[in-house]
């Protein structure tokens, strides 16, 4: 079993418990489920902002402990306060090292949240609405067409939205009229190599009226740029800023560098 299939066999399960000991109607009876969201597309096309989706990730199965130390709060404040699109927060704890309580202390920021899991079952559509989150995260590599669209379809009619992530030509047919935002993603889940131009290559075949994001292993403000050129709106950076002793200096840093090139 590839470290894709293990997540998914294990999400399995955790989504089975979390179904029986927190049921979807409660889910519903939580603030956080009313609350109005932050769009996505909005932001990332809002020139006032960079394109930063900006990652809160303790670790990772590719690289181990990134940072145990960070103060999910401090950071999501410096990653909103310097200009980020949106904030991205891991919820899988076996694999990842985050949680729901994650997510929800990142909520007082007033940009988008993307709840960052591996969706499955439109339980944990619900259960993202419940804690906070704006966005949801769909991963062509473990869902079928049909999963995709439905779940897409569910997670629009809970006023969420979506980023479908791919990341070969192969699962271009998971495209959807329910998936406005088209993520690249860089690493492929299952080996963990990071081809940094992959999601150049792909940006010519993705339909037009699409938000591109480009995702993972993105280490310079030189990327960034490059992207643009090629029709990107956003860009989706976690270990950049999480490796470093301090996270918010780093993602502060980096986006000074990014507005002196973009001047
Ligand atoms: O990062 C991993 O090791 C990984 C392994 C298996 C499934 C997903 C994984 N990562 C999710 C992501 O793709 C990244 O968290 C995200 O795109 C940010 O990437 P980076 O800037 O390289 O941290």
């Amino acid at each position: 079993m590839n470290i894709l299939d293990q997540i998914i066999a294990r999400k399995r399960e955790e989504v089975a418990y979390r179904k029986k000991h927190q049921p979807v109607e409660r889910l519903r009876d939580q603030g956080s489920f009313h609350r109005s969201v932050y769009s996505l597309g909005v932001f990332l096309q809002d020139k006032a902002y960079t394109g930063i989706i900006a990652e809160f990730k303790r670790r990772s199965p590719s690289k181990g402990v990134i940072n145990a130390e960070a103060s999910v709060e401090d950071v999501t404040r410096a990653y909103a306060g310097n200009g980020a699109s949106a904030i991205s927060v891991l919820t899988d704890r076996d694999f990842f090292g985050g949680s729901t309580a994650d997510l929800e202390a990142a909520r007082f920021n007033q940009v988008p949240l993307l709840r960052k899991d591996f969706i499955i079952d439109p339980y944990q559509l619900t259960e993202a609405r419940a804690m906070g989150a704006d966005v949801i995260l769909l991963i062509a590599a473990c869902l079928s067409p049909v999963q995709v669209k439905d779940l897409a379809a569910e997670a629009l009619s809970l006023g969420l939205e979506v980023l479908l992530e791919l990341h070969d030509e192969q699962e271009l047919e998971h495209v959807c009229k329910e998936t406005a935002i088209i993520g690249i993603n860089n690493r492929d889940l299952k080996t963990f190599t990071v081809d940094i131009d992959r999601s150049l290559r792909m940006a010519a075949q993705l339909p037009v009226d699409k938000l591109k994001v480009a995702e993972s292993g993105i280490d310079k403000v030189e990327n960034v740029m490059k992207f643009r050129e090629h029709g990107f709106q956003g860009f989706l950076i976690g270990e950049q800023f999480m490796k470093a002793d301090d996270p918010a200096r780093a993602f502060q840093q980096f986006v000074i560098a990014l507005r002196k090139l973009s001047v």
